[in-house]
């Protein structure tokens, strides 16, 4: 018997009006291991992502993280039991340096709070200093360190998709969730991203990411999930996934778009 998986999706479902954007969606994450979320445009894999985040409350099924029903569970309650995400679109504050923006990361798990921190007690100026150790820490592990003090919005496209990395990593997660981290990467970021996931990994993190760079996705994950219309139309092992039929169609079949969809 195998062990339980981290992540389990059972049955779930998402309609938006009229639209099944998750259309009873089952999958499992093994612990310890990278899944690849693909499928082309509009298919519902953001859904998905804002499913588990409890950004989104599914119309039915069950979302087990670890065991636990997480559905209907507050976002951060979501983040305090180890899950992270970062966005498609990267939400960082922008005028502020990269430390304090993976400093904000760590306020999730602080017990002071950011206004708590303000009055700065001997165990908040503790907890403070804690923090800080960890942001610098992360800032490290992407290769932002040289850059802490900089403006998010002064650092290269590529350096905010990794600030956005620390910043989910300074929660301290168990599961990590990527949203098109390679989005408007150059080929060279791309790969420094393949070595940083591959190395979170050997953290002992597990990580789920959406990708249409195909090329990145076949490289690290060791399953893949494809969702077409809302729908699971096939899981497999890179190699199982690249010979499927249904998935050959559903890429061939998808309107062209700029987003360089290699299959
Ligand atoms: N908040 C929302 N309100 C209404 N419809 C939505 C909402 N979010 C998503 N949808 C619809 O649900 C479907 C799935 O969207 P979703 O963003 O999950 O797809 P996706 O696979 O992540 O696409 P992409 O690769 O383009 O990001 C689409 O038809 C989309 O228009």
């Amino acid at each position: 018997m195998s062990a339980s998986p981290l992540l389990r999706i059972a049955n779930l479902t998402k309609a938006f009006g009229g639209v099944m954007a998750v259309n009873n969606v089952s999958f499992d994450v093994d612990h310890g291991s990278i899944v690849g979320l693909i499928g082309p445009n509009g298919a519902g894999k953001t859904t998905v992502f804002n499913l588990i985040t409890g950004n989104y409350q599914p119309n039915s099924g069950e979302i087990l993280f670890d065991g636990r029903n997480i559905v209907n569970m507050r976002t951060n309650k979501i983040v305090s039991l180890g899950i992270a995400r970062t966005f498609q679109t990267i939400r960082l504050f922008q005028n502020m340096s990269a430390l304090e923006n993976v400093l904000a990361g760590c306020h999730c798990r602080m017990r002071s709070g950011v206004v708590g921190a303000m009055l700065r007690l001997p165990w908040q100026k503790r907890e403070e200093r804690e923090a800080l150790e960890i942001a610098v820490t992360e800032l490290e592990f992407v290769g932002l360190r040289p850059h802490l003090d900089q403006a998010a919005r002064n650092l290269s496209y590529g350096n905010q998709r990794l600030l956005e990395v620390a910043r989910a990593l300074a929660t301290k997660p168990r599961f990590l969730i990527l949203d098109e981290p390679a989005g408007g990467m150059n080929d060279y970021e791309t790969q420094v991203l393949v070595n940083l996931i591959i190395q979170i990994r050997e953290r002992g993190i597990t990580v789920l990411l959406i990708e249409h760079d195909m090329n990145l996705v076949m490289q690290i994950c060791e399953k893949l999930v494809v969702l077409e219309y809302g729908m699971l139309i096939a899981q497999g092992t890179p190699a199982e996934i690249q010979k499927d039929q249904r998935v050959i169609d559903a890429y061939l079949g998808a309107p062209e778009d700029d987003e360089d969809e290699e299959f």
